[in-house]
C-alpha cells in the first residue's frame, strides 16, 4: 500500500504506539515512524527492539516536521503533552490521540493546539492487559472498532486521511460525539474494569481466610477477571479519575440491579433470577449474531444518563 502519511510521531511509546508503529511500518503506511517517550528507558528498549524508524530523546524533536503525530499517554498526561509539542507542529499537520476518554482529553488539548492543526481525538476500541513498548503488535486493531471523535468545525479531509490510515491498520471506524462516547465506554470497558478490579480485591481478601483456594481452583470466569485486573494502574486511574460522571452514573445503575438479584436469591425466587439470565444470554447471542463479538455492543440502544 501507499503511504498515507509523509512522517507519523507517536508520543508515549507502550501497547497502542507500539501496535501503530508495527502495523504502520508493516504497511508501508508512512514513510518515516518516529518515537518519543518520556522515559530513557523506555527510549532504549524501543531502540534495542527497532520499534520505530528513529527514537528521539524530545517531543519538540519528534513532532518537528510531522504530518500526523499521535498522543498514546495516559489521559491525565495529554495536556501537558499537548502544551509541550505545541509550539514544534508543522503547519497542516494532524493531531490525534488514542485516550480511552474523550471530553476530558479535548478539553484538555484542544487549548493548545494553534491554527492551522487539525485536531481529531480518536479510540481503538483494543487492547490487552500488558503494556509498554514490547507490548505492541501488527494486528491488535484488526476487525476492532476505532472510533473517532471530531469537533464540528475540524476539516472534513483531515477526518478522511486519518480514517484511512485507520482502516489500512486493519480497523473499523465510525463517528461519534465525545460525551456519547464516554457514556457508551462506560458500559462496555470503564465499569466492567471496575468490577473485575473489585472482584479480584474480594478474592485477594477471601484469600486469607480460604488459604489459597482461591488462586489454585481459579475457575474460567474468575480468570478472566484477574486478567483485565492485571492492566496497567497509571491508564486505569487516569480513566476513573477523567470519566468521573459517566462511570458514577453506570455504577449506580450497576448497583441497582445488583441488589435485585441479591434480593431475588435471598428470597429464593428462581424464576426471577431465570428470566434475568435468559434476557442477559439473548444479548450475548445478540451480539454473535450480528458477527459483533469482537467490537462493542450496540451504540444507539443506550439511553443517555438521567
Ligand atoms: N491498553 C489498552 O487496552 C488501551 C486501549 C485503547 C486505548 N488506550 C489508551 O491509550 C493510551 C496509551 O495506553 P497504552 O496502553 O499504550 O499505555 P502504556 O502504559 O503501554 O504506554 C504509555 C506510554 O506513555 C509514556 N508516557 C507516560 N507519560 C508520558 C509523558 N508525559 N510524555 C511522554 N510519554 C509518556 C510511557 O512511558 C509509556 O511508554 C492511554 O491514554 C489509554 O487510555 C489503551
Ligand atoms: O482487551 C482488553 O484487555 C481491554 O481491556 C481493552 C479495552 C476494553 O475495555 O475493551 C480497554 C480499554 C480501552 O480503552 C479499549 C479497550
Amino acid at each position: 500500500m501507499s503511504a498515507i502519511y509523509d512522517r507519523v510521531a507517536l508520543i508515549g511509546l507502550g501497547l497502542i504506539a507500539g501496535s501503530m508503529a508495527h502495523a504502520i511500518r508493516e504497511g508501508g503506511l508512512a514513510r518515516e515512524v518516529v518515537g518519543y517517550a518520556r522515559s530513557a528507558e523506555t527510549r532504549e528498549t524501543a531502540r534495542e527492539i527497532n520499534l520505530c524508524d528513529r527514537i528521539v530523546d524530545s517531543a519538540a524533536e519528534a513532532v518537528a516536521d510531522a504530518d500526523l503525530v499521535v498522543l498514546a499517554v495516559p489521559v491525565g498526561a495529554m495536556a501537558a503533552v499537548a502544551a509541550d509539542i505545541a509550539p514544534h507542529l508543522k503547519p497542516g499537520a494532524t493531531v490525534t490521540d488514542v485516550g480511552s476518554v474523550k471530553q476530558s482529553v479535548i478539553d484538555a488539548v484542544a487549548p493548545h493546539i494553534p491554527q492551522g492543526i487539525h485536531f481529531v481525538p480518536g479510540h481503538p476500541l483494543a487492547g490487552t492487559e500488558h503494556s509498554g513498548p514490547r507490548a505492541g503488535f501488527a494486528s491488535l486493531f484488526r476487525n476492532r472498532w476505532w472510533l473517532l471523535t471530531p469537533l464540528p468545525d475540524t476539516d472534513p479531509a483531515a477526518v478522511d486521511r486519518l480514517t484511512d490510515l485507520v482502516r489500512a491498520m486493519g480497523a473499523k471506524t465510525d463517528r461519534m460525539e465525545p460525551a456519547h462516547h464516554d457514556l457508551v465506554l462506560a458500559v462496555t470497558s470503564h465499569a466492567p474494569h471496575l468490577i473485575a478490579f473489585t472482584m479480584v480485591g474480594v478474592a485477594d481478601h477471601l484469600r486469607r481466610v480460604t488459604d489459597e483456594e482461591v488462586v489454585q481452583y481459579s475457575a474460567a470466569g474468575f480468570r478472566d477477571f484477574t486478567r483485565i485486573a492485571a492492566s496497567d494502574p497509571t491508564m486505569w486511574r487516569d480513566v476513573f479519575l477523567h470519566n468521573k460522571d459517566a462511570t458514577l452514573d453506570i455504577l449506580g445503575r450497576f448497583t441497582e440491579e445488583l441488589f435485585v438479584l441479591q434480593r431475588a436469591i435471598r428470597m429464593g425466587d428462581g424464576q426471577q433470577l431465570f428470566d434475568y439470565f435468559t434476557r442477559t444470554r439473548a444479548i450475548r447471542r445478540g451480539i454473535i449474531e450480528a458477527g459483533q463479538d469482537t467490537a462493542a455492543p450496540d451504540f444507539g440502544r443506550i439511553a443517555p444518563a438521567g
